[in-house]
C-alpha cells in the first residue's frame, strides 16, 4: 500500500492496551540465543521486518531458530557452531542489527558480507568497525567501511578499553559482544549512559559483566547457557500513544505490561514537565528489565526545555514529542540531539519539514529544533520517507488535524509496530 487516507478523531481515546514487545530487546534475545549453548524460548517477541533481519542473519550462520507469532525457540550449539553465511545477509532498514551483528562477526573465523536497503546503506558504521579493527578484526567495506556493504573476516580478538565517541547503546553493544569473544577483560566507558539491555541480557544468559557506573567490563571466552526470554512491551511504541491520550481532549488510556527500564524512561520525564497527567507504576521485574503500567490522560500542555542527558534516554521518542510540542503553551527547545540525523531519516530534518507541511511551526537547529507551542495541524499530505517512527508521528497528528491526511509510504511503520493501526483502532469508541 502506497498510501492511506486517516480522518481526524470524533470522539475520545479511551481503553486499556498491551504494546508489542521490545525491538531492543528482541534482537537481543536472538543474539544472545544464538551465542548461548542450548534452548532459548522468547515470549512476546516483535513481530517487526527489523526484528525478523535479525532472526534471518543467525538462521544464515546455521543457527535453529523457529518463530510461531510472538514465541520464538532456538537451538545452539553455542559460538563454535556458527557457520560462515552462504550468501551475504540482507539486514534491511535496521540499524541495530548492523552494529550489534558486527560486533559478533568481528569474533567469528570466517567471511562475510553484509547490505542493507537504500536508508541502512547511508547510516555509519565506522563507529563501531573502527573499535572492532582495534581489537583484530578485518572489516572492509565501502568508503574504507564507513558505510554498507561491509565485509568481515573475524577471529582472534583481543580485549579493548573503549571510550565511545558518540552516546550509542548499538556501538556499546557491539562492543561488548566482541569482547565477549576476544582474549581478556573488554572495557567500555560511557561518557552517558545509554540504554542497558544489552548488559542485562549477558546477566540472563547467565554471564559475567561488571557495572561500576558507567564502565562495563566483560569477560572474554565465557560460555552462555540458554534461558527463557519474557520481551516487555516497547516505551518507544507506547509513546505515540502516550502522546495521542495527551492531545486527543477526553482520552485517558492505560498501557500494561510495557518496559520502564530507566535508560528508556525520557519520555514519562518530558511528560511529567509538560504537565501531562500520567501515572506510573512499577510492577515485577523479568530478566532484569522493570515492567509495569502507564496511564495517562488529555491535558493542558506546557513547553519546555529537552537537552543533555535526558537525550539518550528518550532518542528515539522526539518525533513524537515534537508533535506533543506543537500542541503545548510556549515555545519548547530541544538540544544535544544531533544523533537524530543518523537514523532512518535525518530525523531532525524529517521531523521538521514533516509538522510543518501540517501546519506546525518548527525551527531546525544543528543539535535540535524550537517548536512554538499552539499551532493548530491542518492535515494534507505527508511522506514517512520510510521511517517507521515518521509515518506514526504524522498517524497521531492526523487525529487532531482539521481535515484529513493522507499518509504516503504508511508501511514503514511494519518495521518497529505492524499492528499500529489494529490498536488505534481499538481505542477509538
Ligand atoms: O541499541 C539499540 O537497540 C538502539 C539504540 C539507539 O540507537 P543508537 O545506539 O544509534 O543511539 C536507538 O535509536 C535504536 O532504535 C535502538
Ligand atoms: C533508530 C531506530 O532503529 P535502528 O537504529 O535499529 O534502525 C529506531 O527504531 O528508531
Amino acid at each position: 500500500m502506497n498510501q492511506i487516507t486517516l480522518h481526524p478523531i470524533t470522539s475520545p481515546l479511551v481503553g486499556n492496551m498491551l504494546v508489542p514487545g521490545d525491538k531492543s530487546i528482541s534482537h537481543r534475545a536472538i543474539i544472545f540465543g544464538s551465542l548461548a549453548k542450548g534452548t532459548t524460548v522468547i515470549s512476546h517477541f516483535l513481530d517487526g521486518e527489523d526484528c525478523m533481519r535479525t532472526i534471518h542473519a543467525f538462521q544464515a550462520m546455521g543457527v535453529k531458530i523457529k518463530k510461531e507469532e510472538q514465541r520464538v525457540t532456538i537451538e545452539s550449539n553455542g559460538v563454535e557452531a556458527l557457520e560462515e553465511p552462504l550468501k551475504p545477509i540482507n539486514l534491511g532498514n535496521s540499524g541495530t542489527t548492523a552494529r550489534l551483528l558486527l560486533g559478533v562477526l568481528a569474533g567469528l573465523p570466517f567471511h562475510t558480507t553484509l547490505f542493507g536497503d537504500e536508508s541502512l546503506t547511508k547510516r555509519p558504521m565506522d563507529r563501531v568497525a573502527v573499535p572492532l579493527r582495534e581489537m583484530g578484526a578485518k572489516i572492509d567495506g565501502r568508503f574504507n567501511g564507513k558505510y554498507l556493504p561491509i565485509s568481515t573476516r573475524g577471529g582472534q580478538l583481543q580485549a579493548i578499553t573503549f571510550h565511545p565517541p558518540v552516546k550509542s547503546a548499538q556501538v556499546k553493544s557491539g562492543v561488548l559482544l566482541a569482547g565477549l569473544l576476544a582474549n581478556g577483560m573488554t572495557e567500555v566507558i560511557e561518557e552517558t549512559k545509554t540504554r542497558d539491555h544489552t548488559e542485562n541480557m549477558f546477566q540472563a544468559f547467565g554471564g559475567e559483566i561488571s557495572i561500576d557506573g558507567n564502565k562495563i567490563s566483560v569477560k572474554g571466552e565465557q560460555t552462555l547457557t540458554g534461558t527463557d526470554i519474557q520481551v516487555p512491551g516497547d516505551i518507544s511504541s507506547a509513546a505515540f500513544f502516550l502522546v495521542a491520550a495527551a492531545i486527543v481532549p477526553g482520552s485517558k488510556i492505560t498501557i500494561t505490561d510495557v518496559g520502564l527500564n530507566q535508560t528508556r524512561t525520557g519520555i514519562i520525564d518530558v511528560l511529567q514537565k509538560m504537565n501531562v497527567k500520567i501515572n506510573v507504576e512499577e510492577e515485577k521485574f523479568i530478566g532484569g528489565e522493570p515492567i509495569g503500567k502507564i496511564t495517562v490522560e488529555s491535558s493542558d500542555i506546557k513547553a519546555t526545555d529537552i537537552d543533555g542527558d535526558i537525550i539518550p534516554r528518550m532518542i528515539d521518542e522526539i518525533p513524537i514529542v515534537a508533535l506533543l510540542a506543537t500542541q503545548a503553551k510556549g515555545t519548547t527547545i530541544i538540544r544535544d540531539a544531533e544523533e537524530l540525523r543518523y537514523k532512518e531519516t535525518d530525523r531532525i530534518a524529517s521531523v521538521v519539514h514533516t509538522l510543518n507541511k501540517l501546519g506546525a511551526k518548527i525551527e531546525a537547529t544543528e543539535d535540535g529544533m524550537i517548536i512554538e507551542g499552539g499551532t493548530p495541524i491542518t492535515g494534507g499530505e505527508a511522506d514517512s520517507h520510510g521511517d517507521h517512527r515518521i509515518g506514526m508521528m504524522i498517524a497521531i497528528a492526523s487525529l487532531i488535524a482539521k481535515s484529513d491526511t493522507i499518509l504516503h509510504q504508511p508501511d514503514s511503520i511494519n518495521i518497529s509496530y505492524p499492528t499500529f493501526f489494529d490498536d488505534l483502532a481499538k481505542l477509538k469508541k
